[in-house]
């Protein structure tokens, strides 16, 4: 599998008043081509500006970001990008919204073309009837439902969301967590997703990247060995535990934190992840971010950070 997405040596700061803020040092990631990457950090370490970055709404001073190959320079029309706050133009209706971005790239398509397309994406999310309402007219999750069909509705290679479902109650945001498992069955691109929340990350990422506090670069890399057609209940597996706890032991290094985690692990959970977690002290003195050399789900990469699987 080619690589659609490869970041290599970035390093970026913002100028600011008080003088240069390094944000992102030497960060290293590699998304294959149909894959989903979900990409954890603790609050402010530069996950945003690596969106922007991936979506060419910036230049990183150092290193280079590049997308089905080619480095990227300026935004492209083959990126779709879905953020926390759906925008959504409140004088179109939620057809017109969708279909905002094909007036842009494909203005020649004619409507009956366009409309169709926004419609089968609307199905799919569950919208089916409410092309003409205007955005104040849907909830919350109806417009975030809506604001997916619009970074799709071109068709874009890769997707970037930027904490998407962060502003959503628990139960919308575990039903949007299912429509997106479906789109990106029947859509089938390559996802970049930044979010807060652990279990998101494992419900819908194939691997999960950990940065670091910032300056960020990658900590740790989690594979993420479940089903594709995984159910929300998948979270409640001892395998989806194991990875959550060791991706949480992992935000606690990101986050510098020296105070043992209240669970270890292995005293709630049984499986190989539990095994080899340690407190981040233990992890730093085992010579690494991702600490525990001999942790039967884990090796050290080539760009340094710390690979693993939970079993
Ligand atoms: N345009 C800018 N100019 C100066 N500083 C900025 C700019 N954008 C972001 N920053 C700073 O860079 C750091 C990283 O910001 P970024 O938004 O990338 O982090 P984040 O990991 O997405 O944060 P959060 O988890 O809180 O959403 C923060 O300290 C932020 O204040």
């Amino acid at each position: 599998m080619t690589d659609l997405i490869a970041i290599s040596g970035v390093r970026h700061a913002y100028r600011t008043k008080a003088g240069p803020l390094p944000v992102l040092d030497g960060l290293e990631l590699s998304v294959p081509e149909g894959r989903f990457c979900a990409v954890v950090g603790p609050s402010g370490c530069g996950k945003s500006t690596l969106t922007r970055l991936i979506a060419g709404l910036m230049k990183p001073d150092q290193g280079e970001v590049r997308l089905e190959g080619r480095r990227v320079t300026s935004p492209r029309r083959t990126v779709g990008m879905a953020f926390q706050n759906p925008v959504l133009l409140e004088w179109r209706s939620i057809l017109d919204n969708v279909i905002l971005p094909l007036e842009i790239v494909a203005p020649r398509m004619p409507r009956a073309e366009r409309v169709a397309r926004a419609e089968e994406l609307l199905d799919m999310v569950g919208l089916a009837g409410f092309e003409g309402k205007r955005p104040s007219e849907l909830s919350g999750g109806m417009r975030q439902r809506a604001s997916l069909c619009r970074a799709l509705v071109h068709r874009p290679s890769v997707l970037i969301m930027d904490e998407p479902f962060g502003a959503l109650d628990n139960f919308t945001r575990e039903d949007l967590w299912q429509t997106m498992r479906d789109l990106r069955a029947r859509e089938r691109f390559t996802c970049v997703l930044i979010t807060h929340d652990l279990r998101e990350s494992v419900f819908l990422g194939d691997q999960v990247v950990v940065l670091s506090g910032r300056p960020a670069r990658t900590q740790y890399v989690l594979d993420v060995d479940l089903p594709e057609d995984r159910t929300i209940d998948i979270l409640y597996d001892r395998r989806a535990g194991d990875m959550l706890h060791l991706l949480r032991d992992q935000i606690r290094i990101a986050q510098g934190r020296d105070d043992p985690p209240a669970h270890t692990g292995s005293d709630l959970l049984p499986g190989s992840a539990a095994q080899g977690l340690t407190t981040p002290g233990a992890a730093r003195d085992a010579g690494g971010p991702g600490g525990a050399p001999d942790g039967p789900a884990r090796k050290t990469a080539p760009d340094g950070a710390t690979r693993g699987a939970a079993r």
